[in-house]
């Protein structure tokens, strides 16, 4: 379609980042929920957002506030794109949630923008690039939600500058309880210790390592047993979820793990499929709304319109 390309939808995955002991470097692409994203070409200059969807009365409009917004203008200043664009975002993922609702709008612009002016470039640049964004939404660029959310499955971000982000396709169920309150992740990171033990540090990197070895193994009982033992993040972001310790211990024999997604609310567990609908009700009694959906194969491209 080349240049007469006047318009791009995306659906762009939710992701739930650390998984327990892989604090920063892990991260899991969900299938839902999700945002769509699209970018369209517009005569005035300049980049026009438009937010609908879930709490989208609480996203910031203004290009250089929204993540979406920072990354479509690096992408125009580094490609010397002079079009007007307009984004449109229909969130899916609830700001706040722990599902990466910052980054798959980042995700999904960057890949859209990318297909849109047939730029070509490969994922890890998208990645970096959708990082920016979460300059914006967490105070510092991590890459850990955008990384799955563009790659999909399961991906560890090994290196910043320059980023290296390795990645394992992976088959999964997962189930996700969201409890109704919103957590920034600004705030989850400014309550983590700046320094912490030798001890805690072998604990993680050790459970860390065994995790990714039961994905090459296909072992979920040993990765969804890993994941429960964060000595680090978990231990200090518990007691901004309710009822959390309490669940997690009512449900640790009937999930093969149970984690903090991302920096919370929203947990995410692996369910046995004999206790599925025990804990999926137990969640919603809990915390109210449950997904119970797979690992993802991130950004899709859904429409290109000319
Ligand atoms: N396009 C966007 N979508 C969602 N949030 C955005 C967007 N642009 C800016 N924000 C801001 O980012 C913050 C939400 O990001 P935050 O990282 O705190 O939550 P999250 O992305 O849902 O969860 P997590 O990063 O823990 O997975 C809110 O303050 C929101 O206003
Ligand atoms: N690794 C980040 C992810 C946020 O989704 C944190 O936990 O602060």
């Amino acid at each position: 379609m080349g240049d007469k390309m006047r318009k791009v939808t995306v659906r762009s995955p939710a992701t739930s980042a650390n998984l327990g002991p892989g604090f920063d470097v892990f991260g899991l692409c969900l299938d839902e929920p999700y945002d769509i994203v699209s970018v369209e070409k517009m005569e005035e200059n300049g980049i026009k957002i438009v937010v609908e969807g879930e709490k989208s009365e609480e996203i910031p409009t203004e290009p250089d506030k929204n993540t979406a917004g920072v990354v479509a203008k690096a992408m125009m200043k580094d490609f010397n794109i002079k079009e007007g664009i307009k984004i449109h975002i229909t969130k899916g993922i609830k700001p706040g949630s722990g599902l990466g609702s910052s980054s798959a709008s980042s995700a999904g612009v960057a890949v859209a923008i990318n297909e849109l002016f047939n730029l070509n470039l490969p994922k890890l640049k998208l990645v970096e690039y959708a990082a920016l964004g979460e300059g914006v939404a967490a105070g510092s660029p991590h890459a850990d939600n955008v990384a799955p959310a563009i790659f999909g499955g399961f991906t560890m971000v090994t290196n910043y500058n320059p980023l290296e982000i390795l990645h394992i396709p992976v088959e999964m169920n997962v189930l996700i309880a969201l409890p109704d309150i919103q957590i920034s992740t600004k705030e989850a990171r400014e309550i983590l210790p700046k320094k912490i033990e030798m001890e805690d540090m072998i604990n993680n990197v050790g459970k860390a390592c065994g995790m990714v070895y039961s994905l090459f193994r296909n072992d979920i009982e040993l990765f969804g047993k890993y994941m429960m033992v964060d000595k680090v993040v978990e231990p200090r972001r518990a007691k901004l979820i309710p009822k959390y310790e309490e669940v997690k211990e009512k449900v640790k024999d009937k999930v093969y793990g149970i984690t903090i997604s991302g920096a919370g609310p929203a947990i995410i567990s692996i369910p046995k499929k004999e206790h599925l609908l025990e804990v999926k009700e137990l969640f919603e009694e809990v915390w109210g709304r449950v997904y119970y959906t797979k690992v993802g194969n991130g950004v899709s491209v859904l429409e290109k319109d000319d």
